[in-house]
């Protein structure tokens, strides 16, 4: 299938425990266009595991749209994300094992993630492991993998079906750089080969700067994002501007800002000097 688009507006995830609820997401507006390849990126607690699952249909949003493809995730029944699942949307979890059967060789674990989809015009195991350059070890004992050929299988399993959406938690840590440079390699491959959208969560620098677009989210809100390297500031669909941390910090709340247009159409801020300002 071809790759599916994300959309979502307004998207906040709040859980729910007893005693106190904690506001994972505060109102997430991104788009991802079919086929793109996005790394998210940010502290730890930032969010973006849950929006991860969020897109996966594994948790409900608490308010907000989010769109993946024709599916529009906050009105669907627990059934209708059964199959989005089996199908249309492939999730690797953080940390290989948690995404393969054990006692399964590659090939099985493969075929097994396959079945859930009732579709017979799928390509054989073998097609997917060698997608990942796992074909020599089709049969081995898990047991018997490398960490990253153990990943290599992870991500094999979660594009078993070619979803339109590869949803990937952390695929690269806890790998030595070459393990993390073959699975990043693999994933590039599979988006650039299929065109399924991926939506990858990093913490990992190096991994970030090979990207082509990073999102980064801090405090459940879209903080910046990043094109080849580059970081910018990004106007949220309420017009508001998150700060980069570096500006923020130079400016105590309650600054006032001068905001200018030029006669080019550029957007100029300007501190203004208020009483008592130094
Ligand atoms: N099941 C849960 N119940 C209650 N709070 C949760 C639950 N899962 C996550 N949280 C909280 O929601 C916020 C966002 O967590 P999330 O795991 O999405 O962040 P993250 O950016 O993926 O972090 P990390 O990089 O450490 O995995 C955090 O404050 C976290 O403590």
């Amino acid at each position: 299938m071809s790759g599916l688009a994300i959309s979502t507006s307004g998207l906040v995830h709040i859980y729910r425990s007893q005693g106190h609820d904690v506001a994972a997401l505060s109102g997430i507006g991104i788009t991802v266009q079919p086929g793109e390849l996005v790394g998210l990126l940010g502290p730890s607690g930032a969010g973006k595991s849950t929006l991860l699952q969020l897109c996966g249909g594994l948790l409900t949003p608490s308010a907000g749209r989010l769109q993946i493809g024709e599916h529009n995730l906050a009105t669907m029944t627990a059934p209708e994300l059964d199959r989005m699942r089996a199908r249309d949307v492939g999730i690797v979890l953080q940390g290989a094992g948690r995404n393969l059967i054990p006692y399964l060789t590659p090939v099985d674990n493969v075929r097994h993630a396959q079945r859930a989809a009732r579709d017979r015009t799928l390509p054989p195991p073998q097609d997917v492991l060698e997608l990942v350059g796992l074909t020599d070890h089709a049969r081995a004992p898990l047991t018997s993998l490398t960490p990253g050929q153990l990943q290599l299988c992870a991500v094999a399993a979660g594009i078993a079906t070619f979803p339109g959406l590869l949803l990937a938690d952390e695929p690269t840590s806890q790998l030595d750089h070459q393990a993390r440079d073959e699975v990043l390699a693999a994933i590039s491959t599979i988006n650039a080969s299929t065109g399924m959208t991926v939506l990858l969560v990093t913490h990992d620098p190096e991994v970030a700067a090979l990207l082509p677009r990073t999102v980064t989210i801090r405090d459940g809100r879209i903080a910046s994002e990043g094109r080849s390297g580059e970081e910018f500031a990004v106007v949220a669909t309420d017009g508001s501007l998150p700060l980069p941390p570096h500006v923020a910090e130079l400016l105590a709340p309650g600054t006032l800002l001068r905001v200018t247009t030029t006669e080019d159409g550029d957007v100029r801020l300007s501190r203004v000097q208020q009483e008592g300002q130094s």
